[in-house]
């Protein structure tokens, strides 16, 4: 069997500007030991803003600690006002950008169309996406959430090539759990976080299903990680309040240091 490094990614969504993110990001690679990295890879999502400045620490420093952006440009350069590019991201050595987050296909139009050029777009400049998916709660009611996350993967990854699509990352972040405080159980995120791993066997195949990591992302906190975690197919997990608590983002990353609750 494949062993995946289990990654946990913190996404601060629009917060801490880029000198709130340098203290951060200290705080964070103060806290973090050698030990930590060798189990899990940590990064951390950012405003485009904070890139430079998480960057300069991160080189300067020689931290081990991973960043990206929550977005990317579909086009690589030109006449697109307010779009940040894939070489742009690059030049900043951004190893992660999250693509087709729920808040992006909820408050900017995001679709599936969108969603797969900016997965090329990232490929293109050598940065791995964190693909976004998951159902609203009236998609869960109805019970038809796997189909509906299911589509979400086929149209994101319409047209990659199995050489690209071995370095993603899915996040499976159910609508209903982000934000809420309501986490899925760890057997509604095995549930659907599985069924990607058959599909992605189905799009390409088992070898390629078994490298991708695919996490879960939706009110994780220190307390549920651990339970998450213990279930095979969840990867990693993508962490947006909790991720901006340095010391419970640190609790995250040593879940294995928790109890299973
Ligand atoms: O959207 C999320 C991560 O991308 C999850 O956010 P919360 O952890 O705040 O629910």
């Amino acid at each position: 069997m494949t062993e995946r490094l289990p990654l946990m990614a913190g996404n601060w969504k629009m917060n801490l500007n880029h000198l709130e993110a340098i203290q951060h990001t200290q705080k964070l690679a103060f806290a973090l030991a050698d030990k930590d990295y060798e189990a899990v890879e940590v990064a951390v999502l950012t405003p485009f803003t904070d890139l430079r400045s998480v960057q300069t620490l991160v080189d300067g420093d020689k931290l081990k600690i991973k960043y990206g952006s929550q977005d990317i440009s579909a086009h690589d350069s030109g006449a697109y006002t307010g779009e940040v590019s894939g070489p742009m991201l690059a030049k900043l050595k951004c190893t992660y950008a999250a693509i087709g987050h729920s808040e992006r296909r909820q408050y900017h139009g995001e679709n599936e169309e969108i969603v797969n050029a900016k997965v090329k777009a990232a490929y293109r400049s050598g940065i791995t996406p964190i693909l976004c998916v998951g159902e609203p709660l009236e998609v869960r009611k109805a019970g038809t959430h796997v189909a509906h996350t299911l589509a979400q993967l086929d149209g994101a990854l319409d047209g990659v090539p199995a050489s690209d699509a071995e370095s993603i990352v899915v996040a499976y972040e159910p609508v209903w759990a982000i934000g809420t405080g309501e986490v899925a159980t760890p057997e509604d995120a095995q549930e659907v976080c599985a069924a990607i791993r058959v599909r992605l066997a189905e799009l390409y195949d088992g070898e390629l299903a078994a490298k991708v990591r695919v996490l879960y992302g939706g009110s994780v906190k220190a307390s549920s990680a651990a339970g998450l975690m213990a279930k095979p197919d969840v990867d990693g997990a993508l962490i947006g309040g909790a991720s901006l608590d340095a010391d419970e983002f640190v609790r995250i990353v040593r879940y294995r240091e928790q109890a299973v609750g």
